[in-house]
C-alpha cells in the first residue's frame, strides 16, 4: 500500500520536492510517531494550496490550545495555509499552522500540494507599514534559500526552526 504526494513544478516563486510515502508509514528514527505519514510541522513557505485525498483523510491541524482537529476529506475543495515565510514577513500576525498527517487506514491515500515559496534572492521581512513602537520587528530578515537550509536541519522536528530566526527585540 501506499500514499503518493505530488507536487507541482518549480518557478522562482513556487517550488517543491515529490513524495512518496508508503504504507505503513517507514521512519528512520523510532522517536518519531510510529502512525504519521507525515510528522508534525509547519510548512516552510509562504503558502500551500492543497488537494487531499476525497476519501482517505489523516490531515489534521493543531488548534491554539495544542489539540490535533481532524481535517475530513471533502470533494471538489482546496485547502490553504499559511507558513513560515507568511508569518515572518506578517511579523507574526499570520498563523503558521501546525499540521501533520496521521496514517488513518491501510489504502493508498493521494494527496496533491502546490507550494508558494518565498522571494528567490530578496529577503523576506516585515515591511515597514507592519512595525511601529507597539509591533517591532519580531524575525531578522532571512533569504528563503538560507531559512531552508535551518528548516531541514534535523534539529527542528516540529515546526520550530522559525523561532531561530528571532531578532533580539522580541
Ligand atoms: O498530504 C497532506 O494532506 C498534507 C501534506 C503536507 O502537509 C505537506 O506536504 O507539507
Ligand atoms: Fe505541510
Amino acid at each position: 500500500m501506499e500514499a503518493l504526494c505530488f507536487i507541482a513544478s518549480p518557478t522562482p516563486l513556487f517550488r517543491s520536492t515529490p513524495q512518496h510515502l508508503t504504507f505503513p508509514p517507514q521512519h528512520s528514527k523510532k522517536s518519531l510517531d510510529p502512525l504519521a505519514y507525515v510528522q508534525i510541522h509547519t510548512d516552510s513557505g509562504f503558502l500551500t494550496i492543497l488537494q487531499d485525498d476525497e476519501n482517505v483523510g489523516g490531515l489534521e491541524v493543531m488548534d491554539k490550545s495544542g489539540a490535533f482537529v481532524a481535517v475530513h476529506p471533502c470533494a471538489g475543495t482546496l485547502l490553504v495555509n499559511l507558513g513560515d515565510v507568511a508569518k515572518a514577513w506578517s511579523n507574526g500576525r499570520f498563523c503558521n499552522v501546525k499540521h501533520r498527517v496521521q496514517c488513518k487506514e491501510a489504502t493508498i491515500r493521494v494527496s496533491i500540494a502546490s507550494f508558494v515559496l518565498g522571494p528567490k534572492e530578496a529577503a523576506v521581512e516585515a515591511p515597514p507599514q507592519l512595525l511601529d513602537s507597539q509591533h517591532p520587528r519580531l524575525y531578522a530578515p532571512f533569504t528563503y534559500d538560507d531559512y531552508r537550509k535551518l528548516y531541514i536541519s534535523p534539529k527542528f522536528k516540529a515546526g520550530e526552526a522559525l523561532q531561530h530566526v528571532c531578532t533580539h527585540y522580541s
